[in-house]
């Protein structure tokens, strides 16, 4: 049986990837979207996370991206992964896999059971599902605002592929988030910031202590 897998999302500089590589992340997040404090242009993304790219899956998290930012994300990134976190249809979806090579982590705002009925429309379109909370009305992100969501609505879920839990993770909630999911995967932002967009090496390093002295469960999603 393998670990819980994490990813740290919204790194953008060396010491804070460094920790998440260190501490065992098998995804690293590029966030790719102006209006968030962790936005890091495609080109600087590219130089910073080469390194990464032996040790862990580069993810690139976009909102609604149009096919000029796709085609330059491809080309100085090359991530493994494109993040959807907008309002892509699967057909949308389908058209960045051929334009990027990249593969598809779509992400679904949840708030109650309901939100989970657009899962079947992704099943052979997406790779992973990341289920994020809800923002709240108005917010300027669609996500990275540490929202959570009643983790008991995952429990027992049984999806054809991997999926990611999100939204409001912390060193100090992980294990009990796990525990209550079921999460074969994990991602966090905010929850290892000293302000917002401002990565801490202490807190990335205990998130993924936590995590990784819990009990195994999962299967690997990346063999
Ligand atoms: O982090 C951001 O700024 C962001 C911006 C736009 C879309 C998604 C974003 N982050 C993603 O939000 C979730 C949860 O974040 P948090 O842990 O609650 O802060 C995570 O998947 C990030 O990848």
């Amino acid at each position: 049986m393998a670990m819980t897998l994490a990813k740290i999302c919204g790194l953008s500089e060396p010491a804070t990837l460094e920790a998440a590589l260190h501490g065992g992340a098998a995804y690293v997040g590029a966030v790719i979207f102006p209006k968030s404090p962790r936005h890091i242009p495609p080109q600087e993304a590219g130089y910073l996370f080469e390194r990464a790219r032996r040790h862990a899956r580069i993810v690139a998290v976009v909102v609604n991206p149009d096919d000029a930012l796709l085609a330059q994300i491809a080309l100085s990134l090359r991530p493994h992964f494109i993040q959807l976190h907008g309002d892509e249809t699967p057909q949308r979806a389908a058209e960045v896999r051929r334009l990027t090579g990249s593969g598809i982590i779509k992400a679904l705002p949840i708030h109650d059971e309901a939100d989970l009925a657009p899962v079947a429309d992704w099943d052979g379109v997406a790779d992973h599902l990341l289920f994020d909370a809800r923002v709240p009305a108005g917010s300027d992100l669609p996500g990275g605002v540490g929202a959570s969501f009643d983790w008991s609505l995952m429990t027992d879920r049984v999806l054809a592929a991997n999926w990611f839990l999100a939204g409001g993770l912390n060193p100090q909630n992980i294990a009990q988030a796990v525990q209550v999911s079921g999460a074969p995967m994990v991602d966090v932002s905010s929850g290892v910031e000293s302000a917002p967009g401002v990565k801490d090496v202490a807190l990335i390093r205990e998130f993924l202590g936590h995590l990784h002295s819990g009990r195994p469960h999962a299967k690997d999603c990346c063999s």
